[in-house]
């Protein structure tokens, strides 16, 4: 539990860092305030103190206190080997923290300490969300195996540092920066001129894009539907403005997408219900083979075949996801629906459509109701039947428990979907045998 002094001396690094700001260039609105939301569990968050206008300015910082590889004391020739965003932004605020003193001390008091995203879970917690695809994304030895590839030699021997140390050094930054750091916009005069390749973004550019740490709007928190703020990037500074009237004494919220809370918990080591409506279940393709095989008996040669030429048609995955009800593009992703109904044909019909150069029609036939059934069952079938009260919880086991029954409840809206298309047709189940069904298929396997 913090105490009065270690309050103090949080709003003391507050203090420093608007300072540090102002004095090197920023302008922040006086109606906004770094706020101590700690007993909320939410950090650092900006609240406002008087009535904001959609479309006012909150701050405005200029592009030299964004903290870039490019702009760090990272010796250009390290930064020229990390060819990567993520890993080079990385080793510049590994590397900067190093230093004995560094012009960036008073934005380095103010970030987190601790984590509790999943990478910091221990394989206890991590059991807590048995079932979710989540755990499998975590990417721990992924993340360990490139910092000690890419980063720890050049850095490590750059500023003498211990291995250890700086490996978990290196995961503190990860951390910071996969929760904080914004993909950042060229100003105007580098990007692409008319002809040129567009700017725009989307994923593939994202994951290219140059990452900068941006002092005070990653003091920003979010939360599902109640954002109200947006950075905006113009060529000298890059702006925080209101993009709804904010009342005094409400937070300051930006987005970070429609993430389910297994993602949000993944990369920002939170939950909230509002994101329990972005919430996808994955099913892989090999739980999908397995389902098929049992219901069909098709060959595993004959499965190949046909995922091989699927794959020829760009709908084959690892894993597809299902999603909430009121997903505005439907609960069943198309691909799926494609890969069950060309995996159920006949196989005189698959290599009919296959001369043809065709893709089958996604039809709901009982046959793919059936199959989409069984492949629910199986896929609750990988969490427990516990049921823990929620509310009685705190901490990392609460979110846990958070992000476990929304991906159920997935499952659930799912089979009802399910079984309301069957309703009235001759292979009508009766309504309420999924779990059971899913529980003895966990409790055989067991055996
Ligand atoms: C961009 S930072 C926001 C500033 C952060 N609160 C801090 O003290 O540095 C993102 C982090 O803030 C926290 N956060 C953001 N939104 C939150 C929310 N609605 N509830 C709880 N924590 C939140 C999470 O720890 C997340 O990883």
């Amino acid at each position: 539990m913090a105490g009065f002094g270690d309050d103090r001396l949080f709003a003391q690094a507050s203090e420093r860092l608007i300072q540090w700001l102002i004095s090197n260039g920023a302008s922040i609105s006086n109606k906004i305030q770094l706020a101590d939301l700690r007993t909320q569990g939410a950090g650092r968050g900006v609240v406002a103190t008087e009535n904001i206008n959609e479309d006012e300015e909150l701050f405005r910082i200029p592009r030299s206190l964004i903290f870039t590889a490019e702009n760090s004391s990272l010796p250009s020739n390290i930064r020229e080997q990390i060819n990567d965003p993520w890993l080079s932004l990385i080793a510049a605020m590994a590397d900067d923290q190093l230093r004995e003193s560094t012009k960036w001390q008073p934005y380095w008091d103010v970030m987190p300490e601790h984590f509790d995203t999943l990478m910091f879970w221990s394989s206890d917690e991590l059991a807590l969300l048995q079932g979710s695809a989540v755990v499998a994304k975590i990417g721990k030895e992924s993340a360990d195996k490139a910092f000690n590839e890419h980063i720890i030699p050049l850095v490590g021997q750059h500023n003498h540092a211990n291995k250890n140390d700086l490996l978990a050094l290196c995961h503190k930054m990860g951390s910071t920066i996969m929760a904080s750091a914004f993909d950042l916009e060229a100003p105007e005069r580098e990007r692409p001129q008319e002809g040129e390749e567009d700017w725009e973004e989307d994923d593939e550019d994202s994951a290219v894009m140059a990452k900068g740490m941006v002092p005070l709007a990653d003091m920003l928190n979010a939360d599902a539907d109640r954002n109200n703020a947006k950075l905006f990037y113009e060529d000298e500074f890059v702006a925080m403005k209101a993009i709804k009237a904010i009342q005094p004494g409400s937070e300051i919220f930006n987005d970070y997408g429609p993430l389910p809370q297994a993602d949000v918990l993944r990369r920002y080591g939170y939950t909230t219900q509002n994101y329990a409506k972005y919430d996808v279940v994955e099913i892989s393709l090999d739980l999908i083979r397995a389902a098929v095989q049992q219901q069909t008996g098709l060959s595993t040669a004959a499965l190949e075949e046909r995922t091989e030429y699927l794959d020829g048609h760009g709908i084959l995955d690892d894993g597809y996801d299902i999603a909430r009800r009121e997903n505005e593009d439907g609960q069943f992703p198309e691909e799926l629906c494609l890969l069950l109904a060309a995996l159920l044909l006949p196989p005189a019909d698959f290599d009919k459509m296959k001369t043809k150069d065709k893709l089958p029609k996604p039809d709901w036939t009982p046959e793919m109701q059936n199959l989409m059934y069984g492949i629910l069952v199986r896929r609750r079938a990988m969490y427990d039947f516990d049921e823990p009260r929620i509310e009685q919880l705190t901490g990392r086991p609460k979110m846990a428990a958070s992000v476990v029954h929304g991906e159920k409840l997935v499952l659930q809206e799912a089979a009802d979907a399910v079984q309301a298309m069957s309703a009235g047709a001759s292979n009508k189940r009766k309504a309420d045998t999924f779990l059971d069904e899913a529980r003895s298929l966990r409790e055989g396997s067991k055996r």
